[in-house]
């Protein structure tokens, strides 16, 4: 395991390293080239919303072989199985690490998953330059992730409008008011309230409940992280939320789909 303090500076200093390594064997002309020939995206956020409207309860499977907070979560870790069994158990979307050095993620998981199964992905990644929004796009994903807490105002603007130019959704991931308040301004339909914390890992669900005040409208939530039981699912629904992104309580058991269909039924 990683030491905890400030994790998410080191993730963002390793990833930028990352990205020029990337751009050194494919370069950004290459990549925007590639993603003007790619199949189209699968709706991610229409897919939550059709069952959020109805009250049902939209769950984003996450597949993560391992994180910084916990280690290794699955030993026996075959992405493509994973993403079939959450299909059957009835996940709404997917949520693929493709981070390597911190949580043993990889593209390739991406781009096997995408094959094997119909739901629509959510690429999960620190996302800090226009080249791995391009990348991403190619890749598959129909769905990128912005977390507030490692962008600016003005890249946060830039890399959604690339985002939805290229017809992938935004999920903009918020841990706290300040944060909030910066990601409203974006008027994206959806958002994430991440329940822990990426600087200390600390998880407490009353970060969603607390949040939530703050937003209006028809702006669909979703609760990210430490969502481990049905009580914990109910304490959600009591709150009007329906949307979930959930990882660990499925991939530390035998059959990820089955604990989600007992979690969330
Ligand atoms: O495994 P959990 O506690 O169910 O959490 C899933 C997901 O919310 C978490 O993996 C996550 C949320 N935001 C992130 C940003 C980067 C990496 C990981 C994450």
């Amino acid at each position: 395991m990683i030491n905890t303090s400030d994790i998410l500076k080191k993730i963002i200093a390793k990833k930028r390293q990352e990205i020029i390594q990337c751009i050194k064997t494919m370069p950004l002309t290459e990549v925007i080239e590639q993603s003007k020939n790619v199949p189209k995206t699968r709706g991610f956020y229409q897919a939550l919303k059709t069952k959020v409207d109805v009250k049902q309860n939209a769950v984003i499977a996450e597949i993560k072989k391992s994180s910084p907070s916990r280690g290794v979560l699955r030993k026996d870790f075959n992405p493509v199985e994973i993403a079939k069994s959450y299909e059957l158990g009835g996940a709404t979307c997917l949520s693929i690490l493709t981070d390597k050095k911190f949580f043993q993620g990889d593209n390739q998981y991406l781009i096997n998953t995408r094959i094997a199964v119909s739901l629509p992905i959510l690429r999960k990644e620190f996302i800090i330059d226009t080249y791995q929004v391009y990348e991403t796009r190619v890749m598959g994903s129909d769905c990128i992730l912005l977390i507030a807490a490692c962008l600016t105002d003005a890249q946060m603007n830039e890399l959604s409008s690339l985002a939805i130019s290229l017809s992938m959704d935004v999920l903009i991931e918020v841990h706290n008011l300040k944060e909030l308040k910066r990601a409203l301004k974006l008027n994206l339909p959806m958002i994430g309230i991440n329940n822990r914390n990426l600087h200390t890992f600390e998880v407490s669900l009353q970060t969603t409940i607390d949040l939530l005040k703050e937003i209006k409208g028809d702006t669909l939530v979703i609760t990210e992280s430490g969502i481990l039981n049905a009580e914990n699912v109910a304490l959600m629904k009591s709150n009007n939320i329906h949307s979930y992104l959930v990882g660990e309580a499925f991939m530390c058991q035998p059959n990820p789909g089955q604990t989600l269909r007992e979690i969330f039924t």
